[in-house]
């Protein structure tokens, strides 16, 4: 049974040479349910992929705890268990360096596939859920468009099995006319399996579109945490009204929000 993820009270710090460290993220908190989908907002350099990477195990933490449930993902100062790591899968910005270019779209996918073991998605399965035909398998990344790719990658994460799909900017490298399906597409294929999602972007207006609820980080810490409509009608606080009113048209009805 999946168990909530549970980012309790977390810190992470970069050493900064000649001056005092960075508290890239300082002291966040955040659950997340099974097959919820959490959208992470905020700009450059709050912190949201240094969160994303500690969740991942890739950042020893600074203070606080990841779990699920009871189980611990990561210890202080310590990268995540071994264990930990299949369930969370991460899908990053930019799927030209994510994929491995030498290598055929099918074996890339098996990679996810084996960690999961004997319950893993049949390859044409995890291909036709992304949208791909069966004979992606076949061929290499550069044979793909940008979009495609980020499907691949996707499709690979999702072989896994994990209980959490973490995605941090995946559509910040698409065209814009393709940022709302890919977004979709991955809201759709978490809650096929019951998979959260925490999917991080700049872009509120398209978080909006398939989040559950919003978290909007800004110099390290959570300073709004709410449904997506609280957060998108009757933000609480400075920082995010402003975020809101960055984005140009906001309701197709031409009205920026209040
Ligand atoms: N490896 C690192 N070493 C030192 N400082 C870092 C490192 N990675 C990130 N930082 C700093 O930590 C802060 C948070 O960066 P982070 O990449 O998490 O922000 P972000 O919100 O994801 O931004 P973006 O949307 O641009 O990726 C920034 O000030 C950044 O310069």
């Amino acid at each position: 049974m999946p168990a909530e993820l549970v980012i309790d009270d977390v810190a992470v710090t970069y050493k900064q040479p000649g001056r005092t460290e960075l508290r890239a993220v300082d002291g966040v908190s955040l659950t997340l349910a099974p097959g919820e989908v959490l959208g992470l907002v905020g700009e450059s350099g709050c912190g949201k992929s240094t969160l994303a990477r500690a969740v991942c195990g890739l950042e020893p933490l600074a203070g606080g705890s990841i779990r699920f449930g009871d189980e611990p993902v990561t210890r202080l100062g310590m990268r995540s268990r071994p264990r930990a790591l299949r369930r969370i899968q991460m899908v990053f910005q930019n799927p030209y360096a994510s994929l491995n270019p030498r290598r055929r779209v099918g074996s890339q996918i098996e990679d996810g596939r084996r960690a999961a073991g004997g319950t893993a998605p049949k390859l044409a399965e995890l291909l036709a859920d992304v949208g791909l035909d069966e004979d992606a398998a076949q061929r290499y990344p550069h044979e793909f468009s940008g979009g495609q790719r980020q499907r691949i990658a996707i499709a690979r994460a999702l072989g896994a099995m994990p209980d959490v799909l973490i995605g941090d900017e995946p559509i910040a490298s698409l065209d814009a006319s393709l940022q709302a399906r890919v977004a979709t597409l991955m809201r759709d294929v978490a809650a096929k399996r019951n998979t959260s999602l925490l999917f991080i972007s700049h872009d509120l207006s398209i978080v909006r579109m398939i989040a559950d609820r919003i978290a909007v980080m800004s110099a390290g810490k959570v300073v709004e945490l709410g449904t997506a409509e609280e957060v998108w009608a009757r933000p609480k606080d400075a920082y995010t009204r402003r975020l809101l009113a960055a984005i140009p048209v906001a309701d197709g009805l031409g009205r920026l929000p209040g």
